[in-house]
């Protein structure tokens, strides 16, 4: 494994406003661990990734990723991937250049990263889309082209905020088992905001449940599938039937 394949993440009471609403997040998030963010529409999950990856800044308190105090970087600065539900990809720019561009912001590739470039469009199933722009393709599509950007640039962070969501369930699927493979490749610590229950079961290692702009629950997969005595919980996994109830 190489010795930068993932990172820890802190957030050091940072606080944020944005329009009327208020976020307060003191948490940490374990190297090398996958943490599904859950939690109602507006809570302030995209805004918590948005910390880590730099598109927002805290107005006090601090983001450290691996120990390092990133809170004044832009994002191209910190060692983060992100796989976000709208402008993954320039829309000027082919396939090849967008996810060229993830590997060698000059666009100074080797021989090696033009094939890993094609291997990934392959392994995310866009293969021949080298040359395809952004808007030629379906939503879905460019969600995939963002996982295979994913899968080149092989940083320590990848933040993804609802990478399922435009997908159809097979092509879903697929993803979600990419994703874990991707996972035991990199070990990189992962980040994934979704509304399916499903995802925390398949592939989270720990849940943050956010309310209203701060951690309400923080623990263990097992821990927080148990937490049915929490309305928010049980209001979240619904009518899911988790592995241990099935017949
Ligand atoms: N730039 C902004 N200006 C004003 N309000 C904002 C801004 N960005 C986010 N908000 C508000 O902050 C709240 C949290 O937004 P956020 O996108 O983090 O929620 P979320 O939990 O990811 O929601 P969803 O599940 O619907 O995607 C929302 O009420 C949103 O309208």
């Amino acid at each position: 494994m190489h010795p930068d394949a993932s990172a820890t993440i802190e957030l050091q009471d940072a606080r944020l406003i944005l329009g009327s609403r208020r976020f307060h997040f003191d948490c940490g998030f374990e190297r090398g661990r996958i943490t599904a963010i859950v939690g109602p529409s507006g809570s302030g999950k995209s805004t918590l990734l948005n910390l880590v990856s730099g598109f927002e800044r805290p107005e006090s308190g601090g983001v450290l990723i691996d120990g390092v105090d990133v809170t004044e970087r832009a994002p191209a600065e910190r060692p983060v991937s992100l796989i976000f539900q709208d402008n993954n990809l320039f829309s000027h720019l082919d396939l090849f250049t967008n996810i060229g561009l993830g590997i060698h912001p000059a666009m100074r590739l080797s021989a090696a990263d033009r094939k890993a470039i094609s291997d990934a469009l392959v392994r995310v199933g866009l293969p021949g889309y080298e040359r395809r722009l952004p808007g030629s393709l379906s939503g879905g599509e460019r969600q995939r082209a963002a996982f295979a950007r994913a899968l080149v640039r092989h940083r320590p962070v990848l933040l993804l905020d609802e990478p399922f969501a435009a997908l159809d369930p097979g092509l879903r699927a697929a993803m979600v088992e990419l994703l874990a493979d991707l996972h035991a490749e990199t070990r990189a610590t992962i980040l994934l905001v979704t509304h399916d229950p499903r995802d925390v079961v398949r592939l989270a290692d720990r849940v943050v449940f956010i309310e209203d702009g701060r951690v309400l629950v923080a623990a263990e997969k097992g821990l927080f599938l148990e937490r049915r005595d929490l309305t928010v919980v049980r209001d979240f996994l619904g009518e899911t039937v988790l592995p241990e109830q099935s017949p």
